[in-house]
């Protein structure tokens, strides 16, 4: 699409996006993962959660993060989720992990043979503070395993995807990206991208 087309559809940017998260190493990943194919920019918040199912609580953070910045914003929710336990502990990982670590994580399925487990990684895009959020949703099946690897990120250690003998932590960060929940749903985003011809004009003396 031409900039003049996007123009007439409205879809002319001022500003870049910006990505809001308190968590660097998912920072880290998304810079990785997207390079240059999405101009934005990143601002550390640790925003308010909601309780209750994965894409509401995603959605609502990119509802307070788009108020905070006045602007379009991407945010994501993470979830790592047990199915002995019908998908938890799926967004309160983060306070299982602070709480229990990683030994505690695994005795939490002492009681079951089920060890398979799924990473969920939520986007929710809003262009703007009165905008609803769009989500995009990445998902990565595999096992959860006595902690094996590197302990700089979260549950890295005791997640290992399904077809493949390493953890998220042992594995290359650029293999990781390559199947990761996080990958697959940032996947859905550049694509909404793509089509959506979003054009992003930092200067608004140029004529587009
Ligand atoms: O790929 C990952 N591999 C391992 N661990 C991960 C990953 N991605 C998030 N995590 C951890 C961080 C936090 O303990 C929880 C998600 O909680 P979550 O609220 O989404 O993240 P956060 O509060 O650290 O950052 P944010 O400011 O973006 O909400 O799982
Ligand atoms: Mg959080």
């Amino acid at each position: 699409m031409s900039s003049a087309t996007a123009a007439m559809k409205g879809l002319v940017l001022s500003r870049p996006v910006t990505f809001v998260t308190g968590n660097a190493k998912k920072l880290e990943e998304v810079r990785a993962i997207l390079g240059n194919s999405i101009p934005f920019q990143s601002l550390k918040l640790d925003l308010p959660e909601l309780q209750g199912e994965p894409e509401d609580i995603s959605k609502e953070k990119a509802r307070l993060a788009a108020k905070e910045v006045n602007g379009p914003v991407l945010v994501e929710d993470t979830c790592l989720c047990f199915n002995a336990l019908n998908g938890l502990p799926g967004p309160y990982i983060k306070w299982f992990l602070q709480k229990t670590g990683h030994d505690g994580l695994n005795n939490l399925l002492m009681a079951y043979d089920d060890k398979s487990a799924f990473a969920l990684c939520i986007f929710s895009l809003a262009m703007g503070p009165n905008v609803e959020p769009i989500t995009f949703l990445g998902k990565t099946p595999g096992k959860i395993v006595p902690a094996r690897g590197p302990k700089d990120f979260g549950w890295d250690p005791i997640f290992q995807p399904d077809g493949y003998d390493q953890t998220y932590a042992e594995m290359a960060k650029e293999e990781k990206n390559k199947i990761s929940h996080r990958s697959r749903a940032l996947s859905l985003v550049k694509s909404h991208f793509a089509e959506a011809g979003y054009v992003f004009q930092t200067d608004t003396t140029s004529t587009g």
